[in-house]
């Protein structure tokens, strides 16, 4: 194996160390600070709530709520064609989610037994939205919808407002696509706060998804058992499998489409082909210059990027499955002969014309997915994450009768003497 670097001089393991350590960095100060920003607003509800949105967001709405009528309004006065372009979007992820939905059974036996499983949508989730640059509709549609299908029972969004005090309209247009209940202009630590404890404004949630800053994170991180979470997503990645039928103009484009997601997104590819890593390298060099987030591509690429010239197609399967990355693009001629060997990976990519930003906004599966190797156990954000499942049993007098001994049996052997009495109650006068 031979490692042609972008811009820097690590070895293969080392890389893969660093970027499992991106998306477990614990800042102690944050930590405090956070924690500070929980107690607070968990005492102090609103006030606090409003204290912490004028001090970090520079400016504290009269109302944190925004109405219905704006939020119709985004919709009304949006792009149509922008429109459109979110409603496919939304029908590609519709469908593709549908699929995913478990329905309850009711198991009836012969004997009168009956065991079932009811499954039903959460009551309330908090959808967090970030601010700023990151503020990504397509996050909404991606965290909205499988809750809809899910049978949520009320979608409530939170974001922090911009300067002027105001929501981003491109996400109050999507949450009006998605059928998001509530919207609030809160952001941060504070917000999640919010929706984990409640507050006047703010409705308690059972569970609170979506990405977010340190802050974000490290709060969600925090409340974790109050209240349910996604996950932790850390910064993009994306790794290319790539033999020699592949066209390094695309590899070059389909890295830095994830590398300009942050300066800590990770970017590499893994090829048989020496000379596929050299043009690739090359094109990534050409086209950067011309996007617009040069700089950010630059601190991605030369801290977490490489190229790496693997001797066969299987000792590229072994380090993709190693790396366990958020997206996998295998660029290679029989893509599906891999599908059943790439164990470790969000989402998979499967030849030359589905490249990274085809699943982002577009085909149907989910963008929300693990990063930092968590892909080893994680899986993507889908209809699951947004039930719960109950078990109900009822049993006849015989059906229990039958079933006596062997429950007392097992329930001494354990020397839990009160769960055998439950049983033996039911059939024995002289039982406590
Ligand atoms: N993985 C994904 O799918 C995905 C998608 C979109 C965004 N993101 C990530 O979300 C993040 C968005 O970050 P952002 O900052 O733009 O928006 P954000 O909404 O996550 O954070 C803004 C909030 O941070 C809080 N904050 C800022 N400085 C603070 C301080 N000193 N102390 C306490 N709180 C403070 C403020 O309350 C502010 O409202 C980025 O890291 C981005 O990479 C990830
Ligand atoms: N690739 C991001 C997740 O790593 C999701 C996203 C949103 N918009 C564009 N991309
Ligand atoms: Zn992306």
């Amino acid at each position: 194996m031979m490692r042609l670097t972008y811009a820097n001089g690590k070895d293969e393991y080392e890389l893969l160390g660093q970027l499992r350590d991106r998306g477990e960095a614990v800042d102690k100060k944050v930590s405090e600070a956070v924690a500070g920003i929980i107690g607070d607003v968990r005492a102090r509800g609103d006030e606090a709530l409003r204290e912490y949105t004028a001090r970090f967001d520079g400016y504290c709405p009269e109302d944190l709520e925004v109405s219905r009528d704006e939020i119709n309004d985004a919709l009304s006065s949006a792009d149509p064609e922008y429109v459109q372009a979110l409603l496919s979007a939304q029908e590609n992820i519709t469908e593709f989610h549908t699929r995913q939905k478990h329905q309850s059974f009711v198991d009836m036996k012969a004997n009168g037994v009956i065991l079932g499983q009811r499954v039903r949508g959460l009551h309330r989730v908090g959808l967090y939205v970030p601010g700023g640059t990151a503020a990504y509709p397509s996050s909404v549609l991606m965290n909205a919808i499988p809750a809809k299908i899910a049978g949520v029972g009320e979608i409530v969004m939170v974001t922090p407002p911009g300067r002027d005090g105001k929501p981003n309209p491109d996400i109050l247009l999507a949450a009006a696509i998605c059928g998001v209940d509530r919207v609030f202009l809160v952001g941060g630590a504070q917000a999640v706060a919010a929706l984990a404890f409640g507050t006047g404004t703010v409705p308690r949630v059972d569970k609170i998804v979506g990405p977010g800053n340190i802050y974000v994170a490290t709060a969600k991180k925090l409340l974790y058992g109050t209240v349910d979470i996604d996950m932790i997503a850390g910064p993009s990645e994306i790794l290319v499998m790539a033999d020699r039928s592949a066209n390094p103009r695309y590899l070059a484009a389909d890295l830095l489409s994830q590398a300009e997601h942050d300066p800590l997104a990770s970017a590499i590819l893994l090829t048989t082909d020496e000379e596929i890593a050299r043009e690739t390298i090359a094109e990534l060099g050409r086209q950067k210059a011309a996007l617009s987030r040069e700089a950010i591509i630059d601190q991605s690429l030369s801290g977490y990027g490489a190229a790496i010239v693997c001797r066969s197609c299987s000792e590229m399967v072994e380090l993709a499955n190693l790396i366990a990355p958020e997206h996998l693009e295998v660029v290679c001629e029989n893509p599906m002969e891999y599908v059943g060997k790439l164990d470790n990976a969000g989402s998979i990519f499967l030849g030359q014309y589905a490249p990274e930003p085809l699943g982002d906004y577009f085909a149907g599966p989910n963008h929300v997915l693990p990063t930092s190797g968590t892909a080893r156990f994680f899986s993507p954000l889908s209809v699951d994450s947004f039930v719960k499942r109950s078990s109900f049993i009822y049993y006849t007098r015989e059906a229990l009768e039958e079933a006596k001994e062997d429950i007392v049996r097992i329930a001494n052997s354990e020397g839990l003497s009160a769960h055998a009495n439950s049983i033996t109650v039911r059939f024995d006068e002289q039982a406590l």
